[in-house]
């Protein structure tokens, strides 16, 4: 502080002798340089910029003593009159490093490499942090991509290593005996019928079937007895197993236990194309056909893009129906595999193997193992032809298979191809793209691609289908939905024809017996014979019936009842009363039965029997116009069962001693006379009315002499009636 109020002072007394303003803290500063005076701390000596040279002196500490030794001296009051630089600084021991390296070159730089700041240094950082995320990066994603394909090469292998195709044997169940016979018969069928077609083959297949893991499967023995399972095979099994197409059938893997070899395959219920095409009884209409035909072309267009790349074997034996009717190609891929079978086919079968072959493959020495892609679509014309036309592609009645295959080989300059018929169907186009299809050049045979797309034009024009929904299936369920609209409405016409049908029995039956009675049959009920205190039965019986019978044909006799009957039940049906029948001539009426009615009965019978005599008075016999029919008729009343009798034909009958009094009362009567009983006159004279004379006593067996009487007329009654005189 003393030093400090002493520099003040100084520049403080220089400024006032200068004149100058010492309020200005400026100008007091400005006079501060270059000053020098001894203060508390020594010499103080202010340089140019006002800043203090000190004294002093540097020590460094022996590491080995402890003690500080001093190694230089600088004076800085010396500074501005020395000319040389030893005389204010003075070395005196050399300084001794923390490295251990003792003298002046090995003291550090005054500034660091970097600068204090890092600013000599950013350049070249930004550019090494760039190159070392560069750097980085590329290692990372490297190190990244090998781990995967290290990963995928390791899976692939574990895979291929795996088998997982691979099938034991022992886990095949043999389908059990029913199961058998049906699985059997079902291809019978198809498979009988290509034995017929195919006479001349030697050797039937049938393919074997069994069940995997629940799985109803195709097994097909592979002719070969020795094999091993080279990296080739073992690709193509995982190649066979990633493919999952609707049209192309699941493999399911192989049983590979030499020389038991076979592959498995799902089982394909209505057998192949060839044995349904080939099968009379089945019938194909165009839109079946069209079904077939694209679900080939779709199967083939997706083999030909996967990576199995083509088929090289398709034919229609390996076009298989599934029991929906989808067509699923079979036998595709495992060149290796199936390569070096040992047929043991004559020449024959051999020669029919090659029908579906292209011709440039036909002539190739080494035919590639797999097929071409141009080979697959000549073999599909072949194909197409044979659902078309459902033959053969060529006649083996003129013609051996070794025939045609040579003259397809040959290459003849109209080339040799099945015979296509003029129409077809399915419409013409197809027979245009079969012949395009079989182009001699396979350059101009079209891809699958361009197959596919024409038919879809083809079928979308020719046919029902939309271009969308070509499927078997969608034409099946559309007709099955019509049918079942139709159905629906003959059900209802059918319904209403039974109601209609029902009535009209009804009535019969309401005709035939009484409706309460009717009813309880109809139920299903048994009727209960039922007990009438009070009734009265009406009896008629054409005089000299026989007579007539015998002096007319029978249809003359039945013309004459059935007019009179008609007339009668016309009568009837006027009045509470119930016809209860008639046998021949005779006609039994009832009143109070099967409907109870007081005492009205009496009259209701009694009016009934004036109508009809009236009626008789009137009528005339058509065979026998001049003749005059002529009625007996006894009344008679009282208590009487009724009751229905008989199982088969039931009839409503009546009994009681009031029944045969009746038909008494029609026996001992007179021609055109109404003959009454006594009980029948009581009631009638109740009612009143009725004009009756008494007959008198007559004589009646088993009864002995009873009064009886003659019902004449009743007031008020206009209708003619026969003279009682
Ligand atoms: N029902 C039915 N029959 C089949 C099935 N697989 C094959 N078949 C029948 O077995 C017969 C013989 O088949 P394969 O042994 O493959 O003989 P191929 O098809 O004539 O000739 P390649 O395939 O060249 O060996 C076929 O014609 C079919 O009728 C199937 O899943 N279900
Ligand atoms: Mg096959």
């Amino acid at each position: 502080l003393y030093d400090a109020v002493m520099m003040y002072g100084l520049a403080l007394n220089e400024t006032l002798n200068k004149g100058l303003d010492a309020s200005d803290g400026m100008n007091v500063v400005r006079n501060l340089r270059q000053k020098a005076f001894s203060g508390m701390t020594g010499s103080v000596v202010l340089d140019d910029g006002g800043d203090r040279e000190p004294d002093y002196w540097i020590t460094d500490m022996n590491p080995y003593t402890g003690y500080f030794v001093k190694i230089a001296e600088h004076f800085g009051s010396r500074r501005h009159e020395s000319n040389s630089f030893q005389e204010f600084r003075k070395n005196i021991l050399p300084p001794e490093w923390p490295t251990g390296e003792v003298g002046h070159e090995f003291a550090p730089p005054d500034t660091p490499v970097c600068g204090f700041m890092n600013e000599f240094c950013q350049e070249d950082e930004a550019w090494i942090i760039i190159m070392t995320s560069i750097f980085s990066a590329i290692f990372l994603t490297s190190a990244v991509l090998l781990t995967l394909y290290l990963y995928r090469k390791n899976k692939f292998e574990t895979e291929l290593l795996i088998q997982c195709w691979r099938i034991a044997k022992d886990e095949i169940e043999m389908p059990v005996a029913s199961t058998a016979a049906s699985a059997a018969k079902m291809q019978s069928n198809s498979q009988l019928k290509s034995m017929v077609s195919f006479g001349t083959i030697q050797q039937q297949y049938f393919a074997d079937c069994g069940y995997y893991r629940g799985q109803l499967v195709a097994l097909k023995k592979i002719k070969k007895e020795h094999m091993q399972l080279s990296r080739a095979v073992l690709m193509e099994f995982k190649e066979n197993k990633e493919i999952i197409h609707e049209n192309l059938n699941a493999f399911v893997g192989a049983v590979f236990d030499p020389p038991n070899i076979e592959l498995v395959s799902t089982y394909c219920h209505k057998g192949s194309l060839q044995d349904i095409v080939m099968n009379d009884e089945v019938k194909l209409d165009a839109s079946f056909k069209q079904s077939f035909m694209m679900d080939v072309i779709k199967g083939m267009n997706y083999l030909h893009r996967s990576h199995l790349h083509s088929h090289g074997n398709l034919k229609s034996s390996n076009c298989l129906v599934d029991a929906r009717w989808t067509v699923k190609i079979t036998d595709y891929g495992l060149p290796s595999f199936l390569a070096g079978q040992q047929f043991t086919e004559d020449d024959y079968g051999i020669y029919r193997r090659k029908l579906w072959t292209a011709p440039e493959i036909l002539r190739e020495n080494f035919p590639p193992a797999r097929g071409t892609q141009k080979g697959d679509v000549y073999s599909f014309a072949i194909v197409m032809f044979e659902i078309i036309t459902r033959s053969e592609p060529y006649n083996f009645d003129t013609m051996t298979p070794r025939d045609a295959v040579n003259r397809v080989r040959n290459g003849e300059s109209f080339p040799f191809r099945p015979t296509l018929p003029s129409a077809c169907d399915c419409g013409n186009k197809s027979l245009v793209l079969i012949q395009s299809c079989w182009e001699e050049k396979p350059e101009n045979r079209p891809t699958f691609i361009q197959i596919k797309s024409t038919a879809r034009k083809m079928i979308g024009k020719d046919i029902c289908y939309t271009p969308n929904s070509i499927s078997i299936l969608d034409n099946i369920l559309g007709m099955m939905e019509k049918y079942a609209y139709n159905l629906e409405e003959i059900v209802e016409e059918r319904t209403l024809e039974l109601v209609e049908e029902k009535k009209k029995t009804d009535r019969l039956l309401y005709k035939m017996l009484p409706s309460s009675v009717a009813d309880q049959l109809k139920a299903g009920k048994s009727v209960t014979p039922e007990d009438y205190k009070s009734s009265s039965i009406y009896f008629s019986d054409i005089v000299g019936f026989t007579t007539i019978s015998c002096d007319s044909s029978p249809l003359q006799i039945v013309d004459f009842l059935n007019d009179l009957y008609t007339c009668f039940d016309d009568i009837i049906s006027q009045h509470d009363v119930y016809k209860v029948e008639t046998i021949g001539d005779a006609y039994m009426v009832v009143s109070g039965v099967p409907v109870q009615n007081g005492s009205r009965h009496f009259a209701e019978i009694a009016n009934v029997s004036l109508d009809l005599l009236s009626t008789v008075t009137d009528f005339r016999i058509r065979h026998r116009p001049k003749q005059q029919l002529q009625l007996r008729i006894g009344l008679h009343s009282g208590p009487c069962v009724a009751g229905v009798v008989g199982l088969m034909m039931p009839r409503y009958c009546l009994f009681g001693d009031t029944v045969t009094k009746a038909s008494t009362m029609e026996a001992t009567g007179k021609p055109l006379r109404i003959h009454i009983s006594e009980e029948y006159n009581r009631g009638l004279m109740d009612i009143g009315g009725y004009d009756v004379k008494p007959r008198g006593e007559i004589n009646i067996r088993g009864k002995g002499f009873i009064k009886t009487y003659w019902l004449c007329g009743k007031k008020g009654f206009k209708k003619p009636l026969p003279s009682f005189e």
